[in-house]
């Protein structure tokens, strides 16, 4: 088995207090193995957001620990997260989030100047060659089709190297074609030996992955390894049937 890039340990994120308290994590434990590719599914509510974003640093746990590598990202302070989530850490989001007025290299490049560093232009335009994009450096996003967009987010994600590569609804604006697009590019990353952890809803999207966390009440209530997409789909009804 490889190293655990990511453990969780008895993860609780709970919001308000007494009668009105949610639980929108319930005590989670997991290992997310170095270069795997995990998909977390579940009805909505059920807890997806608040797991990657207590995973990746963004949101603090009420309970239990988050580990990054050997890191225990709950004992960090706030500068120093803000810190770890730049250099160890990449983000795709379903908006694109790219800033309209600079072009696609312009884009990539901000994390490396966000963390102070002097961007290498042969890095930058390497990561977009990585994602066909290397001739698409000088345009901006409003010239590039939904898709490309999204790849330009990805070079921007994987520019600083990340240890883990998170993404909320990556596909979810996409098109069925332009969402393979970019998930085989996914799959071909952690195949190359990135570590990926996506939020979907979207079973044929969780097929790329290597294993599919389904997420109820706050819980990890199933899993599949190898997933096929109608394995998939089938779980979230069942999922989805059993009363709260
Ligand atoms: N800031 C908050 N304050 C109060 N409750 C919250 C907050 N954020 C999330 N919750 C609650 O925590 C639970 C889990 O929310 P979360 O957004 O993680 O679910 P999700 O599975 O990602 O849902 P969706 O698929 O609809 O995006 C829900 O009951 C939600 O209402």
């Amino acid at each position: 088995m490889n190293q655990a890039a990511v453990r969780l340990r008895s993860v609780t994120r709970s919001y308000g207090k007494d009668a009105s308290a949610v639980t929108a994590l319930d005590r989670v434990s997991l290992d997310i193995p170095q270069g795997t590719f995990t998909a977390v599914m579940g009805p909505s509510g059920s807890g997806k957001s608040t797991l990657l974003q207590c995973t990746a640093g963004l949101d603090r746990p009420t309970g239990g620990q988050v580990f990054l590598g050997d890191t225990d990202l709950t004992r960090l302070s706030e500068t120093k997260l803000t810190l770890l989530r730049r250099k160890r850490i990449g983000f795709v989001f379903q908006a694109f989030n790219l800033l309209p007025s600079l072009t696609a290299e312009q884009n990539v490049a901000l994390p490396l100047r966000l963390a102070g560093r002097r961007p290498k232009r042969a890095q930058v335009l390497e990561v977009l060659e990585r994602v066909g994009l290397r001739e698409r450096a000088g345009h901006r996003p409003s010239e590039m089709s939904g898709g490309q967009q999204q790849r330009v987010a990805l070079a921007r994600a994987l520019v600083t190297r990340p240890e883990v590569l998170f993404g909320d609804e990556p596909t979810g604006a996409l098109d069925s074609t332009t969402s393979r697009e970019v998930l085989s590019m996914l799959r071909s990353m952690v195949d190359g030996g990135q570590t990926v952890i996506m939020v979907t809803h979207d079973p044929v999207a969780a097929s790329y992955a290597d294993r599919v966390l389904f997420l109820a009440d706050g819980r990890v209530q199933d899993e599949l390894y190898s997933p096929a997409a109608e394995q998939v789909a089938a779980r979230m009804t069942k999922l989805a049937a059993v009363p709260c």
